[in-house]
């Protein structure tokens, strides 16, 4: 959420008033658009900004509910993300029962420092080579059978 905010920009904002950000004048009236990106790649807020390292949020007071400027993957204020808690209960109850459900691994050949991280510039931000990945189930077979 940091690295690959699914929405780098926001949603673009209008300035009501004049006012000075960072020495920069922004008359009333201007569109603003506010690149979470950045902020997650800025070594001004963040040691080694590129690394993935999810243990840096242990212990921290860093939330992403809006509040917390250097970390708002779903954005903040009247036009937050409404459906921000059920976003983080979906992508933990599916990450989970992937793993619970299978085993992970790369192809023959594929080494983790050959995965790409790149990701495609625009609205939103998905991979830009797909990932490929090998997956096999390691729980009891009649688990896995659909419900008829
Ligand atoms: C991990 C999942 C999600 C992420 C990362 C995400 C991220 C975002 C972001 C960044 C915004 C723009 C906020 C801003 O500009 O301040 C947004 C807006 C919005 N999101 Fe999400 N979202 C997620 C899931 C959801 C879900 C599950 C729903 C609905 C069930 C939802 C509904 C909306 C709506 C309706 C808006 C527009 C709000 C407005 O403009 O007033 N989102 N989301």
């Amino acid at each position: 959420m940091r690295l690959h905010p699914v929405a780098p920009l926001l949603v673009p904002r209008l300035s009501r008033e004049d006012a000075t950000v960072a020495g920069y004048d922004i008359p009333a009236g201007t569109r603003v658009l506010v690149s979470v990106w950045s902020i997650g790649w800025d070594p001004a807020l963040w040691d080694a900004p590129e690394e993935f390292m999810p243990e840096r949020f242990l212990g921290s007071k860093l939330d992403v509910k809006g509040q917390d400027y250097e970390l708002l993957p779903f954005g903040s204020g009247r036009r937050m993300c409404p459906g921000y808690s059920l976003g983080l209960k979906v992508i933990q109850v599916s990450l989970a029962n992937l793993l619970h459900g299978f085993a992970w691994s790369l192809p023959d050949g594929v080494t983790k420092e050959e995965l790409s991280m790149e990701e495609i510039f625009g609205l939103s931000t998905p991979r830009k080579f797909p990932l490929e990945a090998v997956v096999e189930p390691k729980l009891p077979a009649h688990l896995y059978a659909a419900e008829v």
